[in-house]
């Protein structure tokens, strides 16, 4: 488990901030920090990661103290049991991926793990390529294993998708979720993008202005109504057509077919035949002159 409450003035554009958080989250939790930009979500890793020192507060992992302001304890980085991944790559670009990957384990010997990495993210036919002739994805798969490498309890990850297209993005989390199981990490995501949050976490926390302001599952954010749902109509439900992490619902209202996507478990219960009711949520309603 780990446990912080972290105290820190940061300095945004319009002035001094406070950040000023406190969570604590299970083993094998996967959790998203989501908020605007300058909410205060890499100054959390940083501090996680011992990159940044608050001005208050502690990191305890389990029994052991990684950061304690009371008591003066201050763990360096390779101390604290942690992997991190941001989104600008931060490989050496002087070694091949096999090298980079290794690098970490100067110390401690342990190739069965190094090994088990090259495998588990498919890096196998690329042990001797250099740096700069890999893809973004590529190169990314390679930070995983590397920040792996030392077997941390903790993987902490900076928007490490955000700088790759679609398709290599879909790939890539499947490799995140893949490790986070493997190993059992605690994994800690900065991402913005909601079918992402959705997919990944179990968890989401959302940071505003230095504040962790709500704790909650991805689907009950993202699902949270804007505006109240005036527009309702009930339908009948034609077809359920389950994707990767969503459902389409086809629902005939009147004459007409409207496609609704949901997250597949919200509407699990769901089949086709049922009486439905539509309501409209963040609603942007569309005005058509038909007379
Ligand atoms: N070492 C520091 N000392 C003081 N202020 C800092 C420090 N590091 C960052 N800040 C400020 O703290 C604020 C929060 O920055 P942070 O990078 O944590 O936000 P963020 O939520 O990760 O934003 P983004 O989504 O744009 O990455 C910013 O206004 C930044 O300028």
């Amino acid at each position: 488990m780990i446990e912080c409450k972290l105290k820190k003035e940061l300095s945004a554009a319009e002035g001094k901030m406070i950040l000023d958080v406190d969570f604590r989250l299970n083993d094998e939790d996967f959790v998203v920090l989501y908020g605007k930009s300058g909410a205060g979500k890499t100054s959390i890793l940083r501090m996680l990661s011992g990159l940044l020192d608050p001005q208050d507060g502690y990191i305890k992992q389990d029994s052991n103290f990684w950061f304690d302001a009371a008591r003066n304890i201050n763990l360096s980085t390779q101390k604290r049991e942690i992997g991190i991944v941001f989104q600008d790559y931060a490989l050496f670009p002087n070694m091949n991926v096999e090298e980079n990957i290794y690098f970490a384990l100067r110390q401690k010997k342990d190739r069965t793990t190094a090994e088990d990495l090259i495998e588990l993210m498919e890096l196998e036919n690329l042990r001797k390529q250099e740096i700069q002739q890999l893809s973004g994805g590529q190169q990314q798969r390679v930070a995983l294993a590397r920040a792996l490498v030392r077997k941390p309890k903790l993987l902490l990850l900076d928007e490490p998708l955000s700088a790759l297209d679609h398709s290599m993005r879909t790939k890539l989390q499947e490799y995140v979720l893949k490790l986070h199981k493997t190993y059992k990490l605690t994994t800690i995501l900065i991402s913005h993008d909601p079918a992402e949050i959705i997919k990944m976490a179990d968890k989401v926390l959302v940071l505003e202005n230095g504040k962790i302001t709500k704790t909650r599952t991805p689907i009950s954010i993202f699902s949270e109504s804007k505006l109240s749902g005036k527009f309702q109509f009930t339908g009948e439900v034609l077809a359920k057509i389950d994707e990767e992490v969503v459902s389409i619902l086809h629902v005939l209202i009147g004459n007409n077919v409207i496609k609704s996507v949901s997250a597949k478990d919200e509407i699990a219960h769901i089949k086709k035949g049922d009486k439905v009711l539509v309501a409209s949520k963040a609603f942007n309603p569309i005005v058509t002159k038909i007379k």
